[in-house]
Parts: C-alpha cells; structure tokens; sequence
C-alpha cells in the first residue's frame, strides 16, 4: 500500500487534480476527510473572497492605501491553511495571502487593523496595507522585496531541525519570486540542510504585467526543484483537495526528517496585481474570463453538492454568517482608533539610539 505520505509522483507532466470540472473524485486513493472538514474547506474558501471583496470596498471608499485581490488563489491559500499545524508550524506568506491569513485563523479585527493602521494591528501599523503579522500563530510578517522572505524560511527551518522541535516552515511566493536570486539561495540552503521546509508558488502566470513566459523559459515552476535536489510537484491550485493533500504531504515529509519540497499550486488573479495597476493594458479580458470558468469555489461547490453537502439555503446561511464576522471584526478595527505617529520609533532596538530620540522629539513638536 502507498503510505499517505507518498501518494504523489513529482514532476508530472500535468497538473495534480483530484476534483474534476463536474465536481467528480479523480483520486485513485479513497477521500479521508470527514463531512466538517469537508464543508470547513468551503467555508474558508467563501469567506476568503468575500473578505477579499471587502477589502476592495476599503479602497474604494478611501479607507485605506493598498490591496493586492486574492480572488481566484482561495483554493491554495485554503488549502494550505489546512495542511500544516496551525500555530505550531510557521508560514512565511507574501502580500497576496489574505485567504490564508483569515483561514489560518489570524482573527478580521486584526487584518482589518492592519489595513486601516488602527490600534488593533498587533504590529501597531507600521507596514504598508497587505502586510499582516501573527506572533500568535507563527505568521511571520510579510515583506515587501520580492523573495527576500525565502533565505529568512530556510533558516528558521533550518533552526527548527537543528532544534528537533518537529515544526515545518512554510513559505508561500509568486511565480515571479522564482526568478530573485534570494529564491535560490534559499531554497538552495534549505536543501543542502535537509531542512523542514515546503516552498509553494502560487503561479498565477503574471508579475504585475510581465507574463510567465517572458520571466522565466522554465515550463514549470516545479521543475526548477530538480537544480536543488528536492522533489517538484506540479498542482492545480483551483482545486482545493489537489493542493490540500499534495501540501499535506509535503509537510508531513519535511516534519519526518526527509527535507524541502517545491511546491507549484497554478492558480489565476481574477483582479489587477493591486490597487496601482490597470490589468487591462497587458492581458485580455477572454483569458481572464477563461480562468473565471473554473473557478475553484463553484468545482468545490459540485463536489459539495454531489454528495448532499452544499445547498443554497446553506450558502446563503454560511454567507451571512460571514458577512457579520467580517463587519464585526472591521467595526472592531475602526474602534480601536488610530495608531498614534509616535509608536513608530518602538520596538527598534532595545535602547532607542541618539538619532532616534531627536527624530521622536521633532515629531512630538509637529503633533
Ligand atoms: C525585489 C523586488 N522587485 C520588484 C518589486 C515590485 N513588485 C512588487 S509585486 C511584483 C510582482 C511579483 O509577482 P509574483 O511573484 O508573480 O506574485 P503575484 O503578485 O503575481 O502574486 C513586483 C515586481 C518588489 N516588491 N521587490
Ligand atoms: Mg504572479
């Protein structure tokens, strides 16, 4: 029998998928996940676009500076959430993971904090929109230099191994990130180290405007985990159970002492790279139409319904029963008032240099 731990070849010409198109079971091995979990997974998914079209209201409304639209990753960010130790394991995410931040558990009065720079951010609003942290549930918070979080994950995994405490680090980028030279390196030492760690591309096929294909002539992503020695796995990312089970295992084997996996999930962003950008000017509106399509959340909702699990009065239950979360969880935010200017020379260093002070007490005066 194929233990769960090696249910999946990597480099495989096409894409890992275990829900077809109707919402039907293309696994050759039996589905281990009880009905919770199973509606867990869509409720998450759900709750992570509708928190994405929040966030979008926030700009609009000029409430807050930045966004970068998760909707069309919901299936990876999902999944991933699911497949490691919540606040045991760590995540070393980038911008675009509000989906995974909320259904890792990072509570909505935080992440809306953070968007606002309200008192409520526990990082006390010193990063830009899109940039949360969680001390709380290991999410180490998100940097803004494409990659440069990559070295920082292979070190901690590396720390955790030579620790024994049996956690795994994560670390999530964009297809872009796979061409920065801190990647490499990263994924490199982790390697050679045989560190509990699984990097994980969400490969939506464009860096702001610059195409796949004009970033890098690797034909996967996945591939590229051949030059490190590790095994490359190749996923659809609209399919939650695809990328919930081949994470899972690669989190499982990196925990059992067997080193880094690659992970590719290809998924699409239905909306521009963030609120500073025009998708229109570079891909046309057929394509992302075409991805729209499959949508991971209505295969999920077939697959759902198929087996007597989904229904429109449960859908339109779980999505006022999110919408109020989320309200909650802004209203909270907003309450919590606005983060004094002053708080940003805290936490430095622990004791605050001359040129600090001087720059404090100038601030003091304009206040
Ligand atoms: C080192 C560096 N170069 C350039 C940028 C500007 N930048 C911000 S996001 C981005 C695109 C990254 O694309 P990808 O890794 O595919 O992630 P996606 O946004 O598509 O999810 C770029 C070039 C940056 N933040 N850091
Ligand atoms: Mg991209």
């Amino acid at each position: 029998m194929v233990k769960d731990t090696h249910r999946f070849q990597p480099f495989t010409p096409e894409p890992i998928r275990l829900i077809g198109e109707k919402g039907e079971w293309l696994g050759d091995f039996p589905l281990d996940l009880d009905e919770d979990k199973l509606r867990r997974l869509y409720r998450d998914m759900l709750a992570a676009r509708m928190l994405d079209e929040r966030y979008t209201i926030l700009i609009r409304t000029g409430k807050t500076s930045f966004i970068a639209p998760s909707a069309g990753h919901e299936a990876a960010q999902v999944a991933i959430a699911h497949a490691i130790r919540r606040g045991f394991d760590w995540v070393f995410p980038y911008y675009r993971d509000h989906g995974l931040a909320l259904a890792l558990g990072i509570p909505p009065k935080e992440l809306f904090g953070q968007m606002l720079a309200t008192q409520a951010d526990p990082n006390k609003g010193r990063q830009m929109p899109e940039h949360p942290g969680s001390k709380a549930l290991n999410y180490f918070t998100v940097a803004s230099p494409i990659a440069s979080h990559v070295p920082p994950a292979a070190g901690a995994a590396i720390s955790m191994k030579l620790q024994g405490t049996g956690q795994v680090a994560v670390c999530t980028f964009g297809d872009g990130a796979t061409s920065e030279g801190d990647w490499y390196a990263g994924i490199n030492f982790a390697a050679v180290q045989g560190a509990p760690a699984v990097f994980i591309a969400e490969n939506n096929f464009y860096a702001i405007s610059v195409d796949y294909r004009h970033q890098t002539h690797s034909p996967t992503i996945a591939e590229k985990a051949h030059a490190f020695g590790i095994p490359g796995y190749l996923v659809d990312g609209m399919d939650v159970l695809a990328s919930y089970y081949v994470v899972r295992e690669a989190v499982e084997r990196a925990r059992m002492g067997e080193g880094p996996s690659l992970v590719e999930l290809r998924v699409y962003r239905y909306g521009p790279h963030s609120s500073a950008d025009d998708d229109s000017r570079y891909r046309p509106r057929e394509e992302v139409e075409a991805w729209r399509k499959r949508d991971p959340l209505g295969r999920f909702q077939r697959f759902l319904e198929e087996r007597g699990l989904w229904n429109l009065e449960w859908e339109e239950d779980l999505k006022a029963e999110i919408r109020a979360e989320l309200e909650r969880g802004l209203k909270e935010a907003e309450e919590a008032g606005a983060v004094p200017p002053e708080w940003m020379f805290d936490d430095i260093l622990a004791e605050k240099p001359w040129h600090l002070k001087r720059q404090e007490a100038l601030l003091r005066e304009e206040l």
